[in-house]
């Protein structure tokens, strides 16, 4: 296994605006990074850059001591030790899903006992060896895309690179999906790159969360760490729930508690810093500011308040009791933190 280093990556279309700029970034090894960003933002456009189907226009690409690719030159897809699974899966229609999975070993030339062990191997870690004589079409969803990763598998690929690979799973067989992946990185031992523009699978699956937007990247960071300390607006409002206050605290500490805010919220001016106020932080109830209460979604185990403070900005917060819109609370901020 080798790290996976981007360096000052970049890819022009001629497109107007290029598609990636200066991205860098180290994949540890053995890990599993989410690349999250809005449509459009140039995700796939990496992918396809590590995985050989793009040429960088700029920077390089290496796997240890190995250059991949830099703008002179590009090494093809098949000598990366890579694998791709596409959100599509791509699987052949005519061919058994044993077939399927042992498909790149025939190509390498594998062939006897080592072929069938390795697609054994390949089909038992995703659940699937009672499945290998049937066709894809004769299999749900799901199956599916166990087949896909299971020919993933049997090369025993450095990096794994997975291009939205849940988006046409619907919820429960997303979260059943999502621990078929945990226990497949943990079993193959190969770098995942993940692409998506689900905040939710990307922190409920990731072990770094890198942001994107417009082409460069914003923030790389563990899942709690960039959801505790987002850096700049658009972090701070792609990851996890939130409201983003404009106050003007003094001082230059990132962290505030109550004492700071409660002063922030009511001076009467609103220029300042941006501050991102979790939901969790948010108590309804006590001695705290006024807001009205804009509206409550009942999600089950509570409800998800939308509130408007005096200053007339926005605030999200929890209640387990339910909350009437146009109700007049009063709110406590236990946390915010400056972007
Ligand atoms: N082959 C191409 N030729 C010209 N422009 C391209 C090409 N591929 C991508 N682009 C442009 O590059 C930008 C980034 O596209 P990319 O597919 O990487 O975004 P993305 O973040 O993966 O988006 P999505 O989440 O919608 O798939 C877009 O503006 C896109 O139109």
């Amino acid at each position: 296994m080798a790290q996976l280093i981007l360096n000052r990556l970049a890819k022009d279309f001629g497109a107007g605006r290029a598609a990636v700029s200066d991205f860098s970034l180290d994949v540890r090894e053995g890990g599993f990074l989410a690349l999250l960003g809005p449509s459009g933002c140039g995700k796939t456009t990496v992918l396809r850059m590590i995985a050989g189907f793009e040429t960088p226009s700029d920077g390089s690409i290496h796997l240890g001591e190995r250059l991949l690719a830099d703008a002179s030159q590009s090494l093809p897809p098949e000598k990366r030790n890579m694998a791709m699974v596409f959100q599509s899966y791509a699987l052949w229609p005519h061919m058994s899903v044993a077939d399927n999975v042992g498909y790149p070993l025939k190509v390498r030339g594998v062939s006897g006992e080592a072929y069938r062990a390795k697609v054994r191997d390949a089909l038992g870690t995703v659940r699937l060896a009672d499945y290998a004589e049937r066709r894809p079409a004769d299999l749900s969803g799901g199956q599916r895309q166990r087949v896909a990763l299971a020919r993933c598998l049997v090369t025993s690929p450095d990096v794994v690179l997975l291009d939205e690979p849940l988006a046409n799973l619907d919820r429960h067989l997303k979260q059943e999906m999502e621990e078929t992946f945990r226990e497949f990185h943990q079993r193959s031992g190969a770098a995942m790159i993940y692409v998506t523009h689900d905040q939710s699978e990307a922190m409920a699956l990731a072990t770094d969360v890198a942001v994107m937007s417009e082409g460069r990247l914003l923030q790389v960071a563990p899942p709690a760490e960039i959801y505790a300390r987002p850096e700049g607006r658009i972090v701070g409002g792609l990851i996890g729930r939130g409201a983003i206050l404009t106050l003007p605290v003094m001082g230059g500490e990132r962290q505030l508690e109550w004492d700071e805010l409660q002063d922030a919220l009511q001076a009467a001016n609103t220029d300042g810093a941006d501050i991102l106020v979790r939901p969790e932080d948010v108590i309804i109830g006590g001695e705290g500011a006024r807001a009205t209460v804009e509206s409550a979604l009942f999600e089950g185990e509570r409800y998800a308040v939308k509130l408007t403070l005096g200053n007339g900005q926005t605030l999200r917060a929890y209640s387990r009791v339910a909350v009437e819109t146009g109700e007049a609370v009063r709110v406590i901020i236990h946390a915010g933190w400056r972007l």
